[in-house]
């Protein structure tokens, strides 16, 4: 495939956008039709563009330029199995996760689904145990508390997933109180367990490659901890462990009785995995049902991918307002911004999943790209950044996409009238908020015509900020599961447009290795030699480590 930058697709976009450079985004939102012509629906999502800095002729041209990157045959073989993942020579299967329960996909002669299904079924036999109270830790007591021990991949879906759907909780299960560790230092371990009972503690090891430092020093730490408190190693890891992983062998040798270990595949990437078993905290959170909703909604989002043509496709058309930003707008930053509290964690989860996938500088065919790829993302709680870092995006120097997220509805289910009246009404504020901020940073001061009269330069908003705008009809396991999908495939879009490949990560390798040699040096094991900088910091370490001559 020809590099899309020299492509006439892409310079046709260069010169609309040399022509359309300098139109201020309050100039094209005069056009009452605007809200109609950019904005969408698919399923419990609606996607308005109508702030972004598009024209009716931008579109069409982005989409001649996806279709000469052949973006849905692109489609096709990500949904097929075919292997895309070029550097590791396999498919990313992570819709198949979540393929209705009778159907089927067939990848190099086999059935994939059904491997899927019996592994649902084995994650559905634990987690029943654990919401009947009937499994025990080693001294008879129920286990209240699981904590999952997992990073990156591992950890960022569960825990937001989980977060956000807690309200989903079955009312009928034993108390299960979720926990999750993930730093490598120990201080959210430190922490948790000096709260948690050792008696009624369960941990989940969590890591594909069952190789990752981070989570197997915290699992060490995790099992001496119960040992020093319950003695009986054995019974230890057989009652206090679960594992999950796509090495089973792994498992065994770190001490995981094999019924307690759920497996998966090396077709599913680490952030692509929250529905493998790796969602085991989510369906320890809102049961296997709600679990089912959760992959039933993402598959929606597939089957919309697969059917809806370009024009109205919302991953197609969210990654194109987000090319049109990036390589025709030199912009290189994204805030996502959520309004709703239950969705803490996904600015965290969606920096992994887009600039993990898409922080590439290299083409699938190993030329270098002379063209920008993903954006620095980051994000926060919209209503609480208002009050930190929205200054910079109404009146620093930097141009920024903003993707401001919100459900549409909220609190009924809350029975108290008077509670819901108040807790209503705080939704309430917070779509204002949205809806306000949003505006305030497209229009700028002309958003409040009395602005005007005020001339001192430190008062003046620019505006011009494109953002896009997701509502949601409100937040269900199904409607997050499409949310979530709707990102995976923007992603994906993207990178096939860049010629990029999304499922690999090697930029991460290499920090590894050079970690554990000068762990090597912390420990006074080696004599390699290093930079003057590093030297001078590990001088200072070594002269102040008080474990120095205990290793
Ligand atoms: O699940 P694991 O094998 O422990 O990997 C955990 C994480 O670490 C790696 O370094 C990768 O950068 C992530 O993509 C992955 O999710």
């Amino acid at each position: 495939m020809s590099r899309p930058s020299w492509t006439p697709e892409w310079k046709a976009l260069e010169d609309l956008a040399q022509q359309q450079g300098a139109l201020h985004l309050k100039d094209l939102c005069l056009d009452r039709q605007r809200f109609d012509l950019f904005s969408w629906r698919s399923g419990a999502l609606f996607l308005d563009l109508s702030k972004q800095r598009l024209t009716q002729e931008t579109l069409p041209a982005l989409f001649k330029l996806a279709r000469a990157q052949k973006l849905e045959q692109a489609i096709q073989a990500l949904l097929s199995g075919a292997p895309i993942n070029t550097s590791e020579q396999r498919p990313a299967l992570h819709t198949a996760l979540r393929l209705p329960a009778d159907a089927e996909l067939w990848v190099e002669g086999e059935n994939v689904n059904l491997a899927i299904q019996a592994s649902l079924e084995k994650m559905a036999q634990l987690v029943e145990r654990l919401h009947q109270g009937q499994w025990r830790g080693v001294t008879g007591h129920p286990i209240t508390d699981v904590v999952n021990l997992g990073v990156g991949g591992s950890d960022l879906g569960p825990l937001m997933v989980t977060h956000a759907l807690a309200e989903w909780r079955p009312e009928d299960i034993a108390p299960l109180h979720l926990h999750f560790a993930s730093t490598m230092d120990g201080s959210q371990l430190a922490e948790r367990l000096q709260l948690l009972n050792p008696e009624t503690t369960l941990f989940i090891i969590s890591s594909k490659s069952f190789s990752t430092i981070d989570t197997l020093t915290n699992a060490a730490t995790a099992k001496h901890w119960l040992v020093q408190h319950l003695g009986q190693e054995a019974l230890v890891l057989k009652q206090h462990f679960i594992g999950v992983s796509a090495k089973a062998e792994k498992m065994s040798a770190w001490g995981i009785d094999p019924q307690h270990q759920l497996t998966f595949w090396d077709w599913v990437g680490g952030r692509y995995s929250l529905w493998s078993c790796i969602g085991l905290p989510i369906a320890l959170q809102i049961g296997m049902a709600g679990f089912r909703a959760l992959l039933a909604g993402a598959h929606q989002m597939d089957q919309h991918l697969a059917q809806a043509p370009l024009e109205s496709n919302l991953p197609v058309l969210l990654a194109l307002a987000g090319i049109w930003n990036i390589n025709f707008l030199g912009m290189s930053a994204q805030a996502i911004l959520p309004y709703d509290g239950r969705l803490k964690y996904l600015p965290a989860y969606l920096s992994q999943l887009e600039m993990e996938s898409n922080g590439k500088s290299t083409t699938q065919e190993g030329e270098l790209v002379d063209y920008a790829t993903c954006p620095i993302l980051w994000g926060e709680l919209g209503p609480n950044a208002q009050h930190a870092f929205y200054q910079l995006l109404h009146q620093g120097t930097e141009a920024v996409q903003c993707d401001f997220i919100a459900p549409i509805r909220r609190y009924e289910q809350i029975r108290d009238p008077q509670a819901r009246h108040y807790f209503q009404g705080q939704h309430r504020l917070a779509l204002a908020n949205c809806l306000a901020q949003s505006r305030l940073l497209m229009l700028g001061d002309a958003a409040v015509p009395d602005q005007h009269t005020q001339r001192d330069a430190h008062l003046f908003y620019r505006g011009n900020q494109p953002s896009s705008t997701l509502l949601l009809d409100e937040l269900t396991p199904s409607s997050l599961g499409q949310l979530l999908a709707l990102y995976e495939h923007k992603v994906f879009v993207q990178a096939s447009i860049w010629g990029i490949n999304p499922f690999d990560q090697w930029g991460v390798e290499l920090g590894k290795k050079i970690a554990l040699s000068t762990e090597q040096a912390l420990l006074g094991q080696t004599q390699m030699a290093f930079d003057p900088s590093t030297e001078g910091l590990l001088a200072l370490c070594l002269s102040s480590d008080p474990l120095q001559g205990t290793h």
